[in-house]
């Protein structure tokens, strides 16, 4: 029997007879499942792409044809059968593999993906420049059905379809769910697709087709007169100038390869459909994709359990919990989702209120503007978002939401360093980018009641208002059960210190109060970056001879460089010290290994600020 472990590049797949591929995609399944269960990362969806994965690279000529996995959270089977098995013991973890395809880790990773609903465009972008330089090569963007309800997948097949000369593959990896079940009339259209019988016939085309291998053009219209026969009438996707063939059985290889070298061997612009199963050959994952969807470590032979001991409140959780609770006390509030229900922490709210929870897809743009159009009725919406996603709505922020200065909450969640699945969804940026918009509030909670604080603060604001919050936990604080607001722009001095003023911006708080106690410096709990407290940063630097910022975001435009731009204007002749990230992008790892590499643990504060202020320690010493 062939060997996985022999397989060490696609070419030595390619070697194989096809007899021996259903052997290597059992092996393959296993090691998918062995390997996520020790380290923990997307498992559902790889199991569902394994025979999909062996077919694409045993009838394509990878790395010259190029893959593109849309979102990337299913190309594990991708990077194992492409020289990457042995590191998968590293995957998401500091200086191990990312759990998501990047050029700079291997030629085989076309495109560097994570953000969902890219691969259509960034095919299309390489096919047209292989049809420029003449080169024949094959393009293949693999996108799964929740991916494709964003609107950028529809603008490129929108300008695909009218694209001369390009050979393109689509290929729509149709599980029936998105992390959540799948939402929107997209959804509907593509299971209209499989009823009737359709799919049962259309499933058995290759397998007929391979009894009697026909010439290879002869038996690509053959198989494409007999899958397109079966549709009446055409689907959306022949409209907008593809050739549409499907839907076929993503689990059987003996549909996958001869329809796959069929379509090769058609080339242009060519769309299709092929049906899997989220979490296929796991049992407790194909009942709970969801759950399985991106687990951390478990055992797989008794699966996912609960904790045994009762585990900190995160944030999602308050902010969750705070969302029930305003909207049992406010009938207007709405909330919003873009396809991330569970992650956001709206489980109970959707079961509560099931009228007035929407789930868009994954639809930034539109989440946002439709919160707008919501907001403009006099409802109250509430976008629940997380902060890396809220990149791909920066201008309906701006146009839709803060120019019409309308009443929309953005409840930010994943703010700052998100932890294993690294730069792509790192909450790094909101800080700068929101700061600099008129009308814009931007809270950033120093803990867990804190949050709650502020989300009932922000809500009750007549405007535009975001409150961030990291991935997990912070302190641990209790939180409070009503409903209560605290001033807006004011900060709280939670400790008196001597000549230095630490301004903290979010949870580095809890840290940078530490680095006060032993500094003896002053600690505030900023609580808003926007507006600021003015009043008291005057009064501050009466007091204090320097200043240091802490935020876990982006140092460039962040929280600090908006106190430095205040005693700029001010003339306040006062050094500040800006701690946060610096500008280079954050791979994965663990989230407090990566802060205190960073410099932004209680040591590493304290060490930046005496090397930072040294003279003022130095003559202190002299001093005493
Ligand atoms: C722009 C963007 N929004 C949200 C997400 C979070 N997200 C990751 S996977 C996923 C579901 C994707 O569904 P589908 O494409 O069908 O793949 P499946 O999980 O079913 O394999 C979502 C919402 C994302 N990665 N990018
Ligand atoms: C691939 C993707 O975008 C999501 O699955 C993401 O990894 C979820 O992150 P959280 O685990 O932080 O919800
Ligand atoms: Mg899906």
């Amino acid at each position: 029997m062939a060997s996985l472990e022999n397989i060490k590049t696609p070419a030595d797949l390619r070697k194989l007879d096809r007899s021996e591929l259903d052997g290597i995609a059992t092996q393959l399944r296993e090691f998918v499942l062995q390997s996520v269960s020790r380290t923990g990362g997307h498992l559902s969806s790889n199991l569902g792409t394994v025979e999909l994965t062996i077919a694409l690279h045993y009838v394509f000529n990878t790395p010259d044809d190029r893959i593109v996995w849309d979102v990337g959270h299913q190309s594990y089977p991708h990077k194992i059968l492409t020289g990457r098995r042995e590191q998968m013991s590293t995957l998401r973890q500091q200086g191990g593999i990312s759990g998501f395809p990047r050029r700079c880790e291997s030629e085989y990773d076309a495109f560097g993906t994570a953000h969902s609903s890219t691969s259509i465009s960034a095919v299309l972008g390489m096919a047209v420049a292989s049809r420029n330089a003449k080169r024949d090569r094959q393009h293949i963007a693999v996108i799964g059905d929740g991916a494709m309800t964003a609107g950028m997948a529809f603008e490129a097949l929108n300008n695909a379809g009218v694209t001369p000369g390009v050979n393109m593959l689509v290929i729509l990896n149709d599980n029936d769910m998105s992390i959540s079940p799948p939402v929107g009339a997209l959804n509907r259209y593509l299971a209209r697709l499989m009823s009737g019988g359709f799919y049962a016939a259309a499933k058995n085309v290759g397998r007929a087709v391979l009894q009697h291998v026909p010439p290879m053009l002869e038996f690509a219209r053959r198989v494409e007169g007999h899958a397109k026969g079966l549709m009446s009438p055409a689907t959306l996707f022949e409209e907008l100038g593809f050739n549409y063939v499907g839907p076929i059985d993503g689990h059987d290889l003996d549909a996958l390869i001869p329809t796959l070298e069929n379509l090769k061997a058609l080339g242009g612009a060519q769309f299709l459909h092929v049906v899997t199963r989220k979490g296929q050959g796991y049992k407790l994952a194909e009942a709970d994709p969801v759950l399985y969807h991106g687990p951390g470590k478990f055992d797989p032979s008794v699966g996912i359990q609960k904790p045994k001991a009762p585990t900190k409140q995160t944030f999602t959780q308050v902010f969750g919990r705070w969302l029930c609770d305003m909207a049992q006390s406010d009938a207007r509030l709405v909330g919003i989702t873009p396809a991330m229900r569970e992650g956001s922490g709206m489980v109970e709210f959707e079961q509560r209120f099931p009228a007035r929870y929407f789930d868009v897809g994954i639809a930034e743009q539109h989440a946002v503007t439709f919160a707008a159009g919501l907001a403009c009725e006099g409802q109250k919406p509430v976008v629940a978002i997380y902060s890396t996603f809220l990149q791909r709505a920066y201008d309906q922020l701006i146009h839709d939401v803060a120019l019409q200065d309308l009443d929309v909450t953005f409840a930010l969640d994943r703010a700052g360093i998100v932890g294993a699945d690294g730069a792509t969804h790192a909450g790094n940026y909101d800080i700068a980018y929101l700061r600099c918009i008129p009308n814009m509030v931007v809270a950033t909670p120093s803990d867990e009641n804190e949050a709650r604080l502020l989300l009932s603060t922000c809500y009750q604001h007549p405007g535009p208002a975001s409150v961030r919050y990291p991935r997990g936990s912070g302190s641990g604080a209790t939180v409070s059960e009503g409903l209560d607001t605290v001033p807006l722009g004011k900060a709280v001095v939670r400790r008196q210190g001597g000549r230095i003023a630490i301004l903290a911006f979010g949870t580095l708080a809890v840290a940078a109060g530490k680095a006060a106690d032993a500094l003896d410096a002053t600690l505030v709990d900023m609580r808003f970056v926007k507006p600021l407290d003015e009043a008291l940063l005057r009064e501050l630097s009466q007091s204090h001879q320097a200043f240091v910022t802490v935020e876990e975001g982006a140092v460039m435009g962040g929280a600090g460089s908006a106190v430095l731009e205040f005693f700029s204007r001010e003339r306040i002749d006062r050094p500040v010290l800006q701690l946060g990230l610096p500008d280079r992008f954050i791979d994965h790892g663990e989230q407090a290994a990566i802060l205190a590499g960073l410099g932004l643990d209680a040591e590493g504060m304290q060490a930046s600020i005496r090397a930072h202020f040294a003279e003022m320690f130095n003559n202190e010493r002299a001093g005493s």
